[in-house]
């Protein structure tokens, strides 16, 4: 996945035999995210996704043979720490550790999401913290670690993250999951401060089992890989992401479930509905625009209308230019074709429609056009990042023109432009735009489908921008 050899990762946590969480968890995230995953069992727990019934922990000796067995034989990359169970198991670990040059990820499970009790007693911890390379505790293990009580906000988190990173030496991976809120925020922190910190939406689903595990595997996978915490997290936290939002998909138990580990290989999740859900907010503020009520029921005062026109042909001169430079970038005779045509057709169809709207003169450009036209050069470093910006406007208009459509009559002022959008061929060309960004998305890696869906959603915040420009003060670039 990272182009250089595979890294050996072994995790040292405890057996959840509903695969949800522990070794098997993580195991599951190692493989996902491009190593070669060992385990060494600490404890064997009874559990499903409703919570765990029995604990039994392997002895101490047993657990130092099986680490001996892997350090003898195999070159270790990266270490996680998870389960520990009892202060025995942590004397083996913390011994064999000392023979071992590997960097750590501790996560300090405590209890699990279920609530129940996986390590004997808290204070045994202590002794492992300084040997870590990153501890990632939730909040409530966070304030445990440091015999306070729980941080009650986010900036809280951070100062307690701060004071236990000082304390070892260490960087302490901050977890916000636990806070309400609509964001689920993570952070990196030294002794000195926030080194990074990144956020997603929560997802709205109880299949979190196994969350913690997922993200410390991941980040000790991507750091092997790496050598760089800010970008190994970045990408864990992405994957993670992924997985919750995916765990829908899977069938297990009736309690918290696992998230989906393989969603990336198998999950049926269209990336494009997913995109098209998350510009759900933006295409309801479109929806609600004065502009398009107007234009919809034929109030929009022709002044306005000239100025979104006038605009409009400006911005679909400059998007041909970019449709075109998609053509030239297109990795097959089928796509060239397809954004050739595109960009032909804007100028043949399109801009004449609006032309011949428009009374004589040109306009200058606005901002807040000119903002969007740069946006979509803007993204040309890639052609899936181009097509990913050029596609809302293709499919935001398509949706609009639906249902603009629908409110047309013979009367309609503005008849002839909005029947444009709800054809048939804008139809199909939509369809093709879409699938042909789609196909782009499954060949990309984790980081240039990060920049395809930010391309697409600042494209649509633009759309929005721009439908609404002639109700804004109109700022306008005259110069040129
Ligand atoms: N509903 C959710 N939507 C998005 N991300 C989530 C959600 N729930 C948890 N996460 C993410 O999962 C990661 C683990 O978070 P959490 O704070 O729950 O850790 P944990 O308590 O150690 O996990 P576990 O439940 O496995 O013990 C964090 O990155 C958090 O942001
Ligand atoms: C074995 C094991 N490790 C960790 C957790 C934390 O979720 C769990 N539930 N089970």
């Amino acid at each position: 996945m990272g182009g250089g050899p595979v890294k050996n990762i072994l995790s040292i946590a405890g057996s959840d035999p509903s695969g949800g969480a522990g070794i098997q968890a993580d195991l599951k995230a190692i493989a996902a995210n491009g190593g070669y995953g060992m385990c060494v069992i600490t404890a064997l727990t009874a559990q499903n996704t409703q919570g765990v019934s029995a604990v039994q922990a392997i002895g101490g000796e047993f657990v130092l043979a099986q680490l001996e067995a892997i350090s003898a034989d195999v070159q270790i990359d990266a270490i996680k720490i998870g389960m520990l169970a009892n202060a025995e198991v942590i004397r083996a670990v913390n011994g064999w550790l000392d023979t071992v040059d590997a960097p750590v990820v501790l996560d300090p499970v405590m209890v699990a999401t279920s609530g129940d009790r996986l390590l004997e007693d808290e204070a045994v911890l202590d002794s492992l913290l300084d040997r870590a390379s990153v501890i990632t505790p939730n909040l409530l293990e966070l304030a445990s670690l440091l015999r306070e009580p729980a941080a009650a906000s986010w900036p809280q988190a951070l100062e307690q993250a701060q004071c236990l990173a000082a304390k070892h030496g260490s960087l302490v991976l901050a977890k916000g999951g636990h806070l309400a809120g609509e964001l689920c925020p993570d952070a990196l922190v030294s002794g000195e401060g926030v080194l990074a910190e990144f956020s997603n939406p929560r997802l709205d689903t109880k299949n979190t089992h196994g969350t913690g595990c997922t993200l410390s595997s991941a980040l000790a996978t991507l750091f092997a890989a790496s050598g760089d915490w800010v970008c190994a997290l970045e990408k864990a936290k992405a994957y993670l992401f992924r997985a919750i939002g995916a765990a829908d998909e899977l069938n297990v138990g009736s309690g918290h479930g696992p998230v989906n580990h393989f969603a990336d290989f198998f999950s049926d999740t269209d990336p494009m509905d997913s995109w098209w859900q998350q510009i759900q907010g933006l295409r309801d503020s479109i929806d609600n625009l004065e502009f398009i009520t107007q234009l919809a029921d034929g109030t929009l005062a022709e002044t306005d209308f000239e100025y979104y026109l006038a605009q409009d042909a400006l911005y679909l001169q400059r998007y041909a230019q970019v449709l075109s430079e998609a053509s030239a970038l297109a990795p097959d005779l089928e796509a060239q074709r397809f954004w050739a045509n595109s960009a032909s057709e804007i100028l043949e169809g399109e801009l004449q429609l609006h032309r011949s709207y428009l009374a004589e003169g040109t306009a200058n450009p606005s901002a807040i056009t000119l903002n969007y036209v740069n946006h979509l050069a803007a993204s040309a470093s890639s052609y899936a990042e181009l097509i990913a910006a050029i596609l809302p406007c293709y499919w935001l208009y398509q949706d609009i023109g639906k249902r603009l459509a629908s409110a047309n009559h013979q009367a309609h002022p503005y008849k002839q432009w909005l029947v444009t959008y709800a054809s048939e061929e804008f139809d199909r060309a939509t369809e093709r735009a879409i699938s042909m960004v789609r196909e782009a998305w499954k060949q990309a890696d984790d980081g240039l489908r990060e920049r395809m869906r930010v391309a697409f959603m600042r494209s649509s915040e633009h759309e929005v921008a721009f439908f609404d420009q002639a109700r804004q003060n109109r700022v306008e670039f005259p110069t040129v």
